[in-house]
């Protein structure tokens, strides 16, 4: 397969708050089974952006949206398959928000909620979501225990587990280690690295060492407009607008 398969494509995108304009005619091409990155300063829309992706902005009211976005060539506000379009593109939030259950069953509930009720057919599942979040050796003697009781970085990587087990395509983050400490985000961010090889994964982020480190493409948005979307080496390195530069080198934000 073509690495640089388009997976998401973003044209004319424009959304609006009532009156106030999030979302400035955007376009973006996001890549198949890459990292990409938005960052920007607080209030430039980078979370509107990343929700409209598997269409959680629909939950607000007085939402305005318009242009597209595809997703494998298709339209996912032509479609009214809400539910099919967030098993396929996924979401982990900012804070990690597992619910007050055991491992196993924040890991099995969106497969027993698809009607999967095989029980050696739920603990492959469980087991293979928590490997693939890089956590099952860390909770496999707890599976029943809750996952309340687990730190913040490992609770993350079992909301990571929680979308992984939907078999998703598309992971998208909200700063996923913003609420996390040091060691913890490096295994989250080790962890996001490895999950490119089977999943597209669009990440917020504030950090932009963070970007940098594990992402293949990212964009700069500003003020709800996407001032410059590029390979992230080349972002960081060679940036073609002046405020790209300025906010990269800290200078604002
Ligand atoms: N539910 C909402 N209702 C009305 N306006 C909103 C809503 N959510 C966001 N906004 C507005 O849309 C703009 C973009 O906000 P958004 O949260 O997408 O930015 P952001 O770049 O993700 O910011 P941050 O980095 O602080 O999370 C802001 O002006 C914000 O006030």
């Amino acid at each position: 397969m073509n690495s640089n398969n388009i997976k998401l494509s973003i044209n004319k995108l424009d959304l609006f708050y009532g009156d106030n304009q999030a979302l400035k005619n955007i376009k973006m091409d996001i890549k198949e089974k890459k990292v990409t990155a938005l960052i920007g300063p607080s209030g430039c829309g980078k979370s509107t952006f990343l929700r409209t992706l598997n269409r959680m902005n629909d939950l607000i009211e007085n939402v305005t949206i318009k242009g597209q976005i595809e997703v494998d060539g298709e339209d996912i506000y032509k479609s009214n398959d809400v539910i099919k379009l967030r098993t396929k593109v996924g979401m982990v939030f900012q804070k990690p928000n597992p619910f007050p259950m055991s491992i196993y069953d924040n890991v099995s509930y969106g497969p027993r909620t698809q009607g999967i009720k095989d029980k050696k057919k739920l603990d492959k599942i469980v087991e293979e979501s928590l490997k693939g979040a890089a956590i099952w050796d860390e909770v496999k003697d707890r599976l029943k225990s809750s996952a309340l009781g687990l730190s913040g970085g490992q609770q993350q990587r079992i909301c990571i587990a929680r979308a992984i087990a939907m078999k998703p395509e598309v992971i998208l983050m909200d700063e996923p280690t913003s609420a996390l400490d040091p060691i913890s985000t490096s295994k989250v961010e080790e962890l996001i690295e490895s999950l490119k090889d089977d999943y597209t994964i669009v990440i917020v982020t504030h950090n932009m060492q963070q970007a940098a480190r594990i992402s293949d493409d990212t964009a700069f948005f500003l003020n709800g407009e996407v001032v410059e979307f590029s390979d992230t080496k080349t972002m960081f390195t060679n940036p073609d607008d002046k405020r790209t530069e300025d906010y990269i080198t800290g200078r604002f934000g």
